[in-house]
C-alpha cells in the first residue's frame, strides 16, 4: 500500500444502509483517503458510491476484520469507521473484539457509531 491515509470501513448487517448513507453522504470527503472495507460492507459503499475505489478484504466472518486488524499493526489503516451492532448475537464476535482491541492499542482514531464517525470525518484530513 502506498503512504496515503487510509480508512477501514465496517458495518455489521444491520447497520449497512447506515454505512451506505453515510458514504454517500461523505463522498467527496472519503475520496481524499485509500478505503478498505470487509467484503460485503465494501460492495454496498462501492454500489452508493461509484466514484470510490474500495479495497475488499474478506467478508467479517470469514476473516475480514481480522485482515482490517493485521493492517493497523503494520501501520497500513490510520481510521477505523466501524457501524456496529449491539443488539444481534455473532459468530465472530471474538474478531470484533480483537479489532477493536488492536484499533485501541495502536491509538488509531475509532468510530463505532454514525454520529462519531461523521465529527471524525470531518475532524480527520488527510
Ligand atoms: O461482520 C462484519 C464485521 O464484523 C462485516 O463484514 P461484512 O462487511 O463482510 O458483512
Amino acid at each position: 500500500m502506498t503512504s496515503q491515509k487510509c480508512v477501514a470501513l465496517i458495518a455489521h448487517d444491520q447497520k449497512k444502509d447506515d454505512i451506505a448513507a453515510f458514504a454517500k453522504a461523505n463522498e467527496a470527503v472519503l475520496a481524499r483517503w485509500k478505503i478498505v472495507a470487509t467484503g460485503t460492507t465494501g460492495g454496498r459503499v462501492q454500489e452508493a458510491c461509484p466514484s470510490l475505489d474500495i479495497i475488499r478484504m474478506k467478508s467479517g466472518p470469514l476473516g475480514g476484520d481480522q485482515q482490517i486488524g493485521a493492517l493497523i499493526t503494520t501501520g497500513e489503516v490510520h481510521m477505523l469507521i466501524f457501524f456496529t451492532d449491539p443488539l444481534t448475537a455473532m459468530p465472530h464476535d471474538v474478531d470484533v473484539k480483537a479489532l477493536m482491541r488492536l484499533a485501541t492499542v495502536y491509538d488509531i482514531p475509532m468510530a463505532l457509531n454514525r454520529a462519531t464517525a461523521e465529527q471524525l470525518i470531518d475532524f480527520h484530513h488527510p
